[in-house]
């Protein structure tokens, strides 16, 4: 794993792993275990209200569910719909003790106490709705308007029942109500830690749940996405202070979360002594009649990669129109076939100038024409600088062509089709998706979170092929670490572009000119003071 990345990415722990680590961390004192509940919950109050941006604004008397249970869990929703209630005071919050006051743990009470104490905040308690005849079976997730509380949709659900060390079944009545609030309208669901329940059918359906401190695995497993939602790890310094204990496997993690932090060596000052040469040079080939528009969205997120320099080829019918679109590019004429693909004959073109790349991206907008295709295969075979193979150029044919490194960027669609020729590949491959799977054959997956449904739209590949294409012209040597920073970088632009704009009215070309800002924010940092073991 390159240096870069094993600081900035966080490995994802099972919940027995999880535990023990905890107990390492805080060594049973109660304290320290406070001093990470304020900070947990500090750190979930920010994220739901800035996740709430995507919706629009609060309103001004916004109406919070907080579902607690007797643990940990239940403490850090009580605690956030505190921090929340400091930012909204007059916010209405109706808390669910599900077991009730009495059997709080020591924390979770304090929680509660300063969740009903705080003035002049609104806290009334309800115990989980005793079963009626008949309520005992489980109605259908979200299928009807039956509001658990009277009153208007509830704006935001916390969700702190069960956390990680939460052990199947869920009793009958804890089991009717989250059928209840599953159902029942609300505009934001929010999981604190794992939504309750997880694994079963009786688990809370989120929207989005926040992993404090280390994201545990179930809430990665492919079969609980529907339940977790957007999973959003809130990193709370666990992992980036050198004193605390390490009762974690030494051996790498299967899986690891990539964190803001990977974008730290994109911020920096450059010489004042480079010229546009220092910056890498890359190559697009794509674009056809059929899908004009996907190399020019390449290249624009290319040119905002920070490349010194992008050289596209496209069909020669096509080239004066891009050019228009993009000057900075060099946009090279290419020879078309009858059908308006890049035709074979062209190929000198390409050689001609090869010298001049650090990295040669093929695929956006392609096209399937099976001249084409033979021509990709031969760029490919061809190129002597690290590839990236995007859209139809995922094609078996071509992601094993030649020796060069290569990073291939599909979705599952066309994982399918090239899966059974990866192995040959030697790639790095970065399969997209609601969450982003990036391997290089090695032992440890990384995850990227960011982003969301603003980008189930025609373009955001095209533009993350651009991305990851200029940052490996860029770093040549770094296939990973460049399809990592692509990854976050996209994601996270795509969540700055829908808290500003929603997910619907937009462009996805927009995304691009949140691009700048993502790397001109503050990492967020492992927050507000760290938790320390204290050795
Ligand atoms: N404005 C444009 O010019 C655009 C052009 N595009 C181009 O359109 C061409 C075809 O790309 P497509 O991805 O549409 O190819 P396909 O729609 O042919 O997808 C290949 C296979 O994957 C499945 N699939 C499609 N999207 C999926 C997803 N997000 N997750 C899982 N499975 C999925 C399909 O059902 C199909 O079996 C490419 O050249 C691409 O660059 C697209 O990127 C969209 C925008
Ligand atoms: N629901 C979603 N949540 C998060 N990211 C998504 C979602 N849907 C799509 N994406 C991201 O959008 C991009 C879509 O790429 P792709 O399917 O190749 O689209 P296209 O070829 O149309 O541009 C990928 O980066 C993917 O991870």
């Amino acid at each position: 794993m390159p240096p870069g990345l094993a600081a900035t990415s966080h490995p994802a722990l099972s919940p027995a792993d999880a535990a023990r680590f905890e107990a390492a961390l805080f060594g049973g004192d109660e304290s320290r275990e406070w001093a990470a509940m304020q900070q947990a919950a500090r750190a979930i109050a920010a994220a739901v209200l800035r996740d709430f941006d995507e919706i629009g604004p609060l309103p001004p008397e916004p109406r919070i569910l907080v579902l607690a249970g007797k643990g940990h869990n239940g403490g850090d929703a009580l605690l956030a719909a505190k921090f929340i209630h400091e930012k909204h005071p007059r916010a209405r919050i109706e808390t669910c003790l599900v077991f009730g006051e009495r059997v709080l743990r020591p924390l979770a009470l304090r929680a509660w106490r300063e969740l009903s104490h705080a003035p002049p905040c609104r806290a009334r308690p309800c115990v989980a709705p005793r079963l009626t005849d008949g309520e005992n079976s489980r109605p259908d997730a979200r299928s009807g308007p039956t509001s658990i509380l009277p009153g208007p949709p509830f704006d935001i659900v916390l969700d702190g029942i069960f956390g990680f060390q939460f052990r199947p079944p869920v009793e009958p009545r804890i089991a009717a109500l989250l059928a209840r609030v599953n159902a029942s309208p609300a505009r934001l669901r929010a999981a604190v830690d794992l939504p309750s329940g997880l694994g079963t059918p009786d688990v809370f359906l989120a929207d989005f749940t926040y992993a404090t401190g280390i994201v545990k695995s179930p809430a990665l497993a492919e079969e609980n996405r529907a339940a977790v939602g957007r999973l959003r790890y809130l990193d709370l310094g666990f992992w980036d202070n050198t004193a605390n204990p390490s009762p974690v496997p030494a051996d790498p993690p299967a899986a690891a979360i990539l964190t803001p932090a990977v974008l730290s060596p994109l911020r920096v000052l450059r010489s004042p002594l480079t010229d546009k040469r220092d910056y890498g040079h890359l190559f697009i080939v794509g674009g056809s009649r059929g899908y004009p528009g996907a190399v020019i969205m390449a290249a624009l997120a290319a040119l905002r990669s920070g490349a010194g320099l992008v050289t596209v080829f496209v069909p020669e019918t096509m080239a004066a129109a891009c050019a228009a679109r993009a000057p900075e590019a060099m946009w090279v004429a290419w020879p078309e076939t009858p059908e308006g693909g890049l035709a074979l004959e062209g190929a000198h073109l390409f050689r001609e100038r090869a010298d001049r790349a650090t990295a040669l991206l093929v695929g956006p907008g392609l096209g399937r024409e099976a001249e084409t295709l033979a021509l990709a295969a031969d760029l490919a075979k061809l190129s002597a600088v690290p590839l990236v193979l995007d859209a139809d150029a995922l094609q078996p044919a071509i992601v094993g062509a030649g020796a060069a490194s290569r990073i291939l960027t599909p979705h599952v669609g066309e994982f399918a089709r090239i899966a059974a020729a990866l192995p040959g590949a030697g790639a790095v491959t970065v399969l997209k998706g609601p969450v982003t799977r990036i391997n290089d054959g090695g032992a440890t997956t990384h995850h990227s979170l960011f982003g969301g449904p603003v980008l189930a739209r025609g373009g955001s590949g095209d533009l993350l092929a651009g991305l990851i294409g200029g940052l490996l012209a860029q770093e040549p040597a770094q296939p990973l670490l460049a399809a990592c920073r692509g990854a976050v970088w996209h994601g996270l632009a795509a969540d700055r572009l829908a808290r500003a704009q929603g997910q619907r009215a937009v462009n996805i070309t927009q995304l691009l000119d949140h691009l700048a800002g993502v790397l001109r924010e503050d990492v967020p940092a492992a927050a507000a003071g760290k938790v320390t073991s204290g050795k």
